[in-house]
């Protein structure tokens, strides 16, 4: 866990499957005075000096995945890396769920060159051990594929149009061996599993429940 007297917020990765309510989630805390909110810098990946990147990787990702996916682990850190002047520092996903769901998910499915992965992976693991990209807490908005893919779909973002509903399985499964059944990567911080299918809207209780164990556990890092 990180060492909370080096003057760093109290830093939570806020991490689900697509569509499974993470912006809807950062903005009830960006509401908050003492939280600052990073919300998926998407607008970055659909414009990188005029090329989009997002929809290249979902147009064809094994010639693109690499070129995606370093730049999201470029701004991913870029976001670890900056300083807010609150107590409480909610980043929407992490440069972990980067490598441990999506890069893995092009991996596993044979859309990722090896040399591309390996490439990949020897940046993660440099990143991972000279920068600071700890959290000392991390929401898992656990979700079910066919609700995500229905909400995904509801959404209608273009790059996302043709997204199909085994992608979403993938991923789902990525993400619950990582953060949910922990059979696979190392967890970079304590996990708090919120059920995240029911409708927003009902959604209050689990946010206000997620601000106690929040101040919960600030307040007990603060006392150390
Ligand atoms: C950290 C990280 C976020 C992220 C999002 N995405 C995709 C999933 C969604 O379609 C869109 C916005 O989350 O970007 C991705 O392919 N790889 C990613 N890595």
């Amino acid at each position: 866990a990180r060492d909370y007297m080096n003057s760093q917020p109290f830093t939570v990765f806020v991490e689900g499957n697509i569509g499974s309510g993470k912006t809807t989630f950062l903005k009830h805390f960006a509401s908050l005075d003492n939280v600052a909110t990073l919300s998926e810098p998407v607008d970055r990946w659909r414009n990188v000096r005029g090329k989009n990147f997002l929809d290249l990787m979902y147009t064809d990702p094994s010639r693109w995945g690499i070129t995606f996916q370093t730049y999201v682990q470029l701004t991913m850190l870029d976001l670890h890396t900056q300083v807010v002047d609150k107590t409480v520092k909610m980043m929407e996903r992490s440069i972990h769920s980067a490598r441990y769901c999506f890069v893995e998910n092009l991996h596993q499915s044979g859309l990722m060159p090896e040399p591309d992965f390996i490439a990949l992976d020897e940046w993660f693991n440099w990143i991972v051990k000279n920068h600071d990209v700890s959290g000392n807490l991390i929401i898992y908005l656990r979700t079910s594929p066919d609700v995500v893919h229905k909400r995904m779909l509801a959404r209608a973002r273009t790059e996302e149009s043709c997204v199909p509903l085994e992608y979403l399985e993938k991923l789902h499964q990525l993400h619950e061996d990582w953060l949910f059944h922990r059979s696979s990567f190392s967890c970079p911080a304590p996990v708090l599993i919120i059920d995240a299918n029911q409708d927003l809207n009902l959604m209050a209780s689990e946010f206000s429940n997620c601000e106690a164990q929040i101040a919960e556990a600030l307040s007990k890092l603060q006392k150390q």
